[in-house]
């Protein structure tokens, strides 16, 4: 500073020779400070464009300040004072056009009522562990007049003898609204509860006990889910309750052929399609492929659209699944799933009366924003959600300001009671060794680990199987970079047992339902408190007690701490681990991280070979494609680079490659139905 100083105000040091330097720096400072706080109140002034207080009286009046005195304290002062009259609402006209830059007061969010003011779903732990309880336990399926003789045989297979509270609060009610005559439409509902709560129960018994009584068999639910593995294990809760009943309960999901779906889906008789079955569990993307693809898949009696896990399918474009469902499910100009609102008149409720499907949203973090819910054009929409308090004290944290509720209701991202949270602090470079001893030291036998991204999950879990070699527990891959088949599989081995942990990216955390989870991992914090609520809710589910453990470096704390803290959620106990225990297994450690490089590097340049390979071919593939137009010069160069790249192999041989087909989207190809 003292340089700074000298170099800049020579004249005025020589001239102010009784001021010492550190008072000569005060005052420069302090004169560089009311220049700034000048230039600051001028912007300001000018950007208000105030009409009857033009820039230079301000200047002047700044100017006047001055001379009254030098002191910076008093010229913030005076500033502060200014300032609310700034905030206050004038109670003139506004000119409109003039003042688009002026600062407004803040506008608050107000949500629609129904938002707002939620049914709430009542209810604690999931399991009845009061002995009194059990004797006139009227949550006995058995109680329950409202389930049908098929719904409870059904659920005696599933082993199940009670509802949970979610269950208890929603079947009832869809069954209620279903019954009312026209031109009473049933409202459409959102339903947020926590992870493992037996959400998928909610729906698919009223929707199969509304159902089982039809007399033809058409496309009459329609349940969407996110992903494959998520629409596997729904379609196995309705096809067990489908089984003791007539009805048809079909997945289309990548996992299977298209064509081999078609042929589950319909059969055509005398140039006629009819549906073969009545309940269609599927993902949107394969719902748009059947749309395009699939002749005759009619979806004009639809009667529920089941959205699961709603705030994903949202959130995500999805091929724009919602407008193509749109025109295959309307019937006239109106009835539009993402179109225009069904008007409230009488007459013309009466004449929609059962055209559009009654929609079902289902998630345990439901989006609370009103314009992502505006898409599906809910119905006179209702709200059921779990009560939630603020299990943190304000005083226990160092965060100042409580988050903001008015208007808002809390119970967005619930976890459930019988879960555990704990975080582990560790240095970057050891959370592998970290997360090993934790394992050794505990002795996790049924653990998922969760990573943020696909990549860190396969370096991960290679590392982690280094470290485990010798030692009776297996530790495996499960992220989005796999095949379906292949993950089917491991996740399978992990229900057995076969595999005690698995490393998995957050393709995997939502809904996925693994029985028996004791801990659920997070390697890396989740950068968004949604992926935490999934991650965590793989384990507690269905009444079951569950750990949830974070791996924290120093400074992901602060941000894990407040993004907790937002939805009112605490960190929990700190867990430590032995920093002698990492010592005891460095060695180990290190060997496994060489064998990672080495790995990555042979990865690296096979990637760069298969590049170039690519890039040949699809010159190649051009070349043949266009006769006898020859090949640009980047064209050229890329076959150049790519044959000096692979000298093993042999010169192109362009006539005798086969020309490639032209992609055609699939037929379906259907049997003669014999007469
Ligand atoms: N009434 C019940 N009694 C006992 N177990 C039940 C009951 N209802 C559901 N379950 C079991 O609870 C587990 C979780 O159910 P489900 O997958 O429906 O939860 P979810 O709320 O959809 O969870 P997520 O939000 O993670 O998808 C399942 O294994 C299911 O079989």
């Amino acid at each position: 500073m003292e340089l700074f100083t000298v170099n800049r105000y020579t004249q005025e040091h020589n001239k102010s020779t009784k001021y010492s330097g550190d008072a000569n720096e005060d005052e420069i400072l302090q004169k560089l400070l009311q220049k700034a706080e000048k230039r600051k109140r001028k912007h300001e002034i000018s950007e208000k464009e105030k009409p009857f207080e033009t820039v230079d009286a301000i200047e002047e009046k700044d100017d006047a300040e001055d001379a009254q005195g030098e002191d910076a304290a008093a010229a913030s002062q005076s500033d502060k004072e200014e300032k609310p009259k700034e905030t206050e609402p004038s109670n003139d006209f506004q000119v409109l056009g003039a003042d688009a830059s002026a600062k407004r007061p803040k506008v608050e969010m107000v949500l629609p009522a129904w938002l707002a003011h939620p049914t709430i779903i009542e209810g604690g732990s999931l399991l009845s562990t009061d002995a009194t309880d059990a004797e006139t336990d009227e949550t006995s399926i058995k109680q329950l007049a409202y389930l049908e003789k098929h719904t409870c045989s059904a659920l005696k297979q599933m082993k199940i003898e009670r509802l949970f509270p979610v269950q208890r609060a929603v079947i009832p009610w869809i069954l209620e609204a279903q019954s009312k005559p026209a031109p009473f439409r049933p409202r459409d509902i959102c339903v947020s509860a926590p992870t493992g709560s037996g959400k998928t129960l909610a729906f698919a018994i009223p929707i199969v006990q509304l159902l089982a009584n039809r007399v033809e068999c058409k496309v009459r639910a329609l349940v969407v889910l996110p992903v494959a593995e998520l629409a596997l294990q729904v379609y196995k809760v309705f096809s067990v309750l489908c089984s003791k009943t007539e009805l048809e309960v079909c997945l289309l999901s990548k996992q299977h052929r298209l064509e081999d779906e078609q042929e589950k889906l319909l059969e055509q008789y005398k140039g006629v399609y009819y549906s073969k079955v009545d309940i269609v569990v599927t993902t949107p993307g394969r719902l748009v492929d059947h749309l395009h693809a699939t002749e005759g898949f009619c979806l004009k009696s639809l009667q529920f659209l089941v959205i699961d896990e709603a705030d994903r399918i949202m959130d995500a474009v999805f091929q724009n699944w919602l407008y193509h469902l749109d025109s295959h499910v309307r019937t006239t100009a109106d009835q539009l799933l993402t179109g225009v609102q069904a008007p409230l008149c009488y007459q013309e409720l009466l004449n929609s009366y059962g055209k559009q499907p009654h929609k079902l949203l289902f998630s345990a973090t439901l989006s609370q924003d009103p314009e992502k819910l505006q898409n599906l054009r809910l119905f006179q929409p209702k709200l059921f959600t779990t009560v939630f308090t603020l299990p943190v004290l304000p005083s226990a944290l160092d965060i100042a300001e409580l988050p903001e509720q008015s208007s808002q209701f809390i119970g967005k991202y619930t976890t459930p009671t019988e879960l555990t949270e704990q975080y582990c602090v560790t240095e970057l470079r050891l959370k592998p060794l970290t997360l090993y001893t934790m394992v050794q030291t505990y002795g996790w036998k049924r653990f998922l680990c969760f990573t943020n991204s696909a990549d860190t999950a396969d370096r991960l879990a290679f590392v982690l199987k280094h470290l485990f070699q010798g030692s009776p527990i297996t530790v495996e891959e499960l992220s989005a970079n796999m095949k379906v088949g292949v993950r089917a599989r491991r996740l399978a081995d992990f229900a057995k047992g076969s595999i005690h942990g698995l490393v998995c990216s957050d393709a995997l955390a939502r809904g996925i339902d693994v029985p028996n989870v004791d801990i659920v991992l997070s390697y890396e914090a989740p950068r968004h408190i949604k992926t935490y609520i999934h991650r965590v809710g793989r384990t507690a589910r269905a009444g079951q007690k569950g750990t949830a453990i974070t791996l924290l470096t120093e400074k992901d704390q602060a941000p894990f701490k407040k993004m907790l803290y937002e939805v009112g959620k605490s960190m929990g106990e700190e867990l430590t681990v032995s920093a002698d225990v990492e010592v005891e297994h460095a060695d180990i450690y290190k060997t496994a991280l060489e064998e990672l490089r080495r790995r990555q590097e042979k990865r690296k340049s096979e990637m760069k070979v298969e590049k170039m390979r690519i890039t040949r071919k699809a010159a190649l593939h051009k070349q043949l494609e266009t006769g006898d137009k020859p090949l640009t010069l980047m064209e050229k160069l890329q076959v150049k680079t790519a044959i000096q790249l692979l000298p093993e192999e042999n010169a192109p041989k362009e006539k005798k490659q086969p020309k490639p087909r032209p992609t055609k989207m699939a037929k379906p190809k259907r049997k003669p139905i014999k007469k």
